[in-house]
């Protein structure tokens, strides 16, 4: 199949509503523009698929922050067992002594995390704190503490509003379970 084709997989039911997710998302902003005020934070968001989730977030936050972007690749199989992964486009900000608050759409595993927090506390933040919209409990393999989330999700694939099935299905305004055809 050609990516110009229509994908093997269609949509199936909506799990999270515009409006569900409109709202989650202005209360977590909320929440952080108090839990911030007078610190000034570096949002970090990791492409590709946090980038609606914290355009929105951010438009929700009332106070002074900063805004980055980390970019990943993985390295195949060996990756999706450790986490590990490649930096393709670090922090254009230096954290050292900043309040640090990495933005993911969703905790999976925790393994792509772990490895990023890892890396970002050797800088020496002055706090590092982990915002996502979507936890999925069910598939955890290492713990890792969750300040803010949105939604503890079920145990579904799930896709659109930046969530990805083989870089298909991001731009949907809402968050649908993914529905093989056979
Ligand atoms: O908890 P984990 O099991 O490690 O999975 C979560 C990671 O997987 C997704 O990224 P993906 O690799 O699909 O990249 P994308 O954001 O570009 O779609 C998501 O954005 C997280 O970064
Ligand atoms: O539910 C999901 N949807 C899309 N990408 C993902 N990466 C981890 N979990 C998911
Ligand atoms: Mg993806």
């Amino acid at each position: 199949m050609t990516s110009t084709q229509q994908p093997p997989a269609s949509i199936g039911r909506v799990v999270y509503s515009e409006e569900a997710i409109r709202r989650r998302v202005q209360q977590l902003g909320e929440e952080i523009s108090r839990d911030y005020e007078g610190l000034h934070p570096i949002l970090v968001s990791v492409l590709k698929g946090a980038i609606y989730f914290v355009a929105d977030l951010t438009r929700s936050i009332r106070i002074p922050i900063h805004l980055d972007f980390l970019a990943i690749s993985r390295y195949g199989q060996e990756s999706e067992q450790t986490g590990v992964v490649r930096i393709t486009k670090d922090l254009d900000i230096p954290i050292t002594g900043r309040h640090v608050l990495m933005i993911e759409d969703v905790i999976d595993t925790g393994l792509t995390l772990r490895y990023l927090l890892l890396m970002l506390e050797r800088r020496q933040p002055a706090s590092l704190y982990v915002c996502t919209l979507l936890d999925n409990r069910a598939r955890r393999l290492v713990e890792l503490p969750i300040r803010y989330r949105g939604f503890a999700m079920p145990d579904e694939f799930l896709v659109g509003y930046g969530l990805d099935w083989r870089e298909d299905f991001r731009h949907l305004p809402y968050l649908a379970a993914l529905a093989r055809t056979p």
